[in-house]
């Protein structure tokens, strides 16, 4: 299922050209399984993809991994909190962020790499505009990481990503100004078209803040399968308040060795007794940044009651460090 707007799923036959969709609703027997794009699903009924033809999704495929947000900021349901899947079966999270104007936020870079790690998914680095600043800064906050990485500039050709994109599934997050959609029609050009194809069975242009897929052209260079990018306009931060204590400090892969030497059940907190990362990190092990905004993921992730107010003093004297 590559795309969804009002109820109406997008859907491409295995093996098939992306351009051959099939639109498909869901099924009563799913109940209230939801069907995110991604999912391999089951179609019964009329999957000729003809003009107001309609098949029915009857099953979801298990989904090799599930990448989830909390949608921290949304108030009005009941749960004041609620965990959406944004995208299934995905390989990869190709993190996009610029690295000036916007200013590159590790605040935000380590929210993505610890929900690539409870996706269970690989991270990817990427930094536009390097024609206006170089990455060093950045990269020098995540040396311990060895995060693979990719530069991106107006006038770069884009091999290098391509060949990190090639036979996978890659999701693409970013804050708005990044330079994501420039990037997304770089790779795929025919993107417009694909887009067009919702358009083309009445529902006017795709306007809709879901994850849409596409699929990447193929390439020079690149063997095979081209690969997948999941486009995800909607997703301007993860929510991080379903991700276990123990799947947060896997995120911070830099930090996990020193908290075998802390006392049991040692929360890791900035007042907890004998916490061992604060030696980890005065003994030049780690970056400070780097505990200063795990622990401040903690805290955003405890502090259950209110998450606006929590995020203004999330970035206390760090510029780099906004989420
Ligand atoms: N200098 C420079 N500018 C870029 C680069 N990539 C994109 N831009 C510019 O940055 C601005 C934002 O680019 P977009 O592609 O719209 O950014 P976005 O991340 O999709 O942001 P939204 O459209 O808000 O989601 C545009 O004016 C682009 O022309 C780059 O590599 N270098
Ligand atoms: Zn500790």
């Amino acid at each position: 299922m590559i795309a969804v707007d009002r109820g109406r799923y997008t859907c491409v036959l295995a093996g098939a050209d992306a351009d051959d969709t099939v639109t498909a609703m869901r099924a009563r027997e799913l109940g209230r399984k939801s069907v995110v794009v991604g999912d391999r699903v089951g179609l019964v009924g009329d999957t000729s993809g003809a003009a107001g033809a309609l098949a029915r999704i009857v099953r979801i495929a298990e989904r090799r991994s599930v990448l989830r947000r909390t949608a921290e900021d949304d108030a009005t349901t009941a749960e004041g909190r609620l965990e959406r899947v944004v995208v299934a079966n995905a390989d990869q999270l190709v993190i996009v962020s610029a690295l000036a104007d916007p200013p590159p936020r590790t605040g935000f870079i380590d929210r993505c790499l610890v929900a690539a790690y409870d996706a269970g998914i690989e991270p990817l680095l990427c930094l536009t505009k390097a024609d206006l600043a170089g990455p060093e800064q950045v990269l020098g906050y995540y040396t311990e990481l060895e995060l693979p990485y990719v530069l991106v500039r107006p006038d770069s050709d884009l091999d290098a990503l391509r060949a990190l994109l090639a036979g996978r599934v890659s999701v693409m997050v970013g804050h708005s100004g990044v330079g994501k959609s420039t990037l997304v029609n770089r790779l795929v050009p025919e993107a417009a078209r694909a887009v067009g194809v919702v358009s083309a069975i009445g529902r006017g242009r795709h306007t809709s803040t879901s994850a849409v897929a596409l699929r990447l052209p193929p390439a020079p260079g690149v063997d095979g399968d081209p690969g997948w990018i999941i486009d995800t306009p909607g997703v301007r931060s993860f929510g991080l308040a379903h991700v276990s204590a123990e799947s947060l400090l896997h995120g911070f892969a830099d930090l996990v060795e020193a908290t075998v030497d802390c006392p049991p059940n040692c929360p890791h907190t900035a007042d907890a007794p004998d916490c061992a990362l604060d030696a980890w990190v005065a003994a030049g092990k780690a970056d400070p940044r780097r505990l200063a905004s795990y622990r401040r993921l903690l805290s955003s992730r405890s502090g259950e009651g209110d998450a606006r107010g929590e995020a203004d003093q999330r970035n206390p004297g760090d510029p780099l460090a906004g989420s």
